[in-house]
């Protein structure tokens, strides 16, 4: 089903004209063929349009992998360390979105990592680029279908718990989903058996284990004090937070905010892949009033930081992999 079409008034093409960011015509101009489709009809893609794309990437990479990785903001260089990569610009994917983030390349690459076969991310899609949450996270489908068991999400966050520190790493075990509380849903839409079950249950969604192999690790590497595990919220953006919504989400337990992965994570869970995530800290959020120009965070300092602790957050995931492979081997 090529030249499928989400039209969704967001303006970004992943055809010649790689239209970033801009607002003109709906959905993608590759030269193929397209339906039409409007966000309230069909915010959904078709099963048989994720079936292209998936197989677009196990015929051009020879690979089925089993673990997908999904790089934060500037936390691309996880995906530099995968070995014999095929890369796919999402320009060149049938029906992909493209990045229009600083720090998000826009590519996947596939390829072997400590033995394992693994496809990752570098570049993912947000709400506040303009595209409906089940498009942000269309590519976890394409996962699936790609063969994909495991879903590895990390992203840049604010650390609101006043224990974190900036480039602590925060392992995810539980969300609250403010967009989802607000009334939106990556799932929204007919849904489709062959993904998973019209009302998912979403306890138990980060994988105890991964988070217990994790911490094992951050000891052996010796950086267990810069390891916390917690809860993430995920805001629409792209604004940061005001200080009396991070009073709010305090109050409701959140330990760190961003603005992605959540639905990520939805979707996985959906169709049922084991999911392990993480936040690295890239700013404290402050939740008292103050002139200080320090609380204000910025693009700037989050891929600085995450530049800066690109190192530990690749020798976690890959030893993490490592870990995986072996007890699968
Ligand atoms: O893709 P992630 O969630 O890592 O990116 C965070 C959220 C915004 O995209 C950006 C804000 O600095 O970083
Ligand atoms: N929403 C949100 N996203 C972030 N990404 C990195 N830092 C932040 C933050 O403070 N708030």
């Amino acid at each position: 089903m090529t030249g499928y079409k989400v039209a969704n008034g967001n303006g970004h093409s992943n055809g010649n004209g790689n239209t970033k960011g801009t607002n003109g015509t709906n959905g993608h101009s590759n030269g193929h063929k397209s339906a039409d489709y409007t966000a309230q009809e069909n915010p959904t893609y078709p099963y048989e349009v994720i079936e292209e794309i998936a197989d677009f990437i196990t015929k051009g990479s020879g690979m089925r992998p089993k673990i997908g990785i999904i790089c934060g903001s500037g936390l691309g260089s996880l995906a530099d360390m995968i070995q014999d990569p095929k890369i796919f610009e999402y320009e060149k994917i049938p029906n992909f979105p493209v990045s229009t983030v600083e720090g998000h390349a826009g590519r996947l690459v596939v390829g072997t990592l400590e033995g394992a076969t693994v496809m990752a991310m570098q570049g993912r899609f947000h709400f506040y680029e303009g595209y409906p949450l089940a498009k942000c996270s269309m590519p976890v489908r394409v996962m699936k279908l790609c063969g994909v068991e495991y879903l590895f999400a990390t992203n840049a966050a604010g650390g609101i718990n006043p224990r974190f520190a900036v480039g602590d790493i925060m392992l995810m075990h539980d969300h609250v989903n403010m967009l989802g509380f607000a009334g939106n849903s990556p799932l929204q839409g007919p849904n489709d058996p062959r993904f998973g079950p019209r009302f998912p249950a979403l306890v138990n969604s980060y994988n105890k284990d991964l988070i217990n192999k994790a911490i094992e690790i951050a000891k052996a590497m010796g950086i267990e004090s810069n390891i916390h595990v917690g809860v993430y919220s995920c805001l629409g953006g792209p604004n940061y937070e005001t200080i009396a919504e991070l009073k709010a989400l305090r109050m409701m337990g959140v330990d760190a905010v961003g603005m992605s992965t959540v639905h990520e994570v939805i979707t996985a869970r959906h169709c049922d892949m084991k999911v392990f995530a993480f936040s690295l800290i890239t700013n404290k959020c402050a939740t008292e009033y103050s002139d200080k120009k320090d609380d204000e965070a910025n693009h700037d300092e989050v891929m600085a930081v995450a530049k800066n602790r690109q190192k530990a957050c690749c020798e976690l995931v890959s030893r993490l992999i490592r870990e995986i492979h072996l007890a699968s081997a």
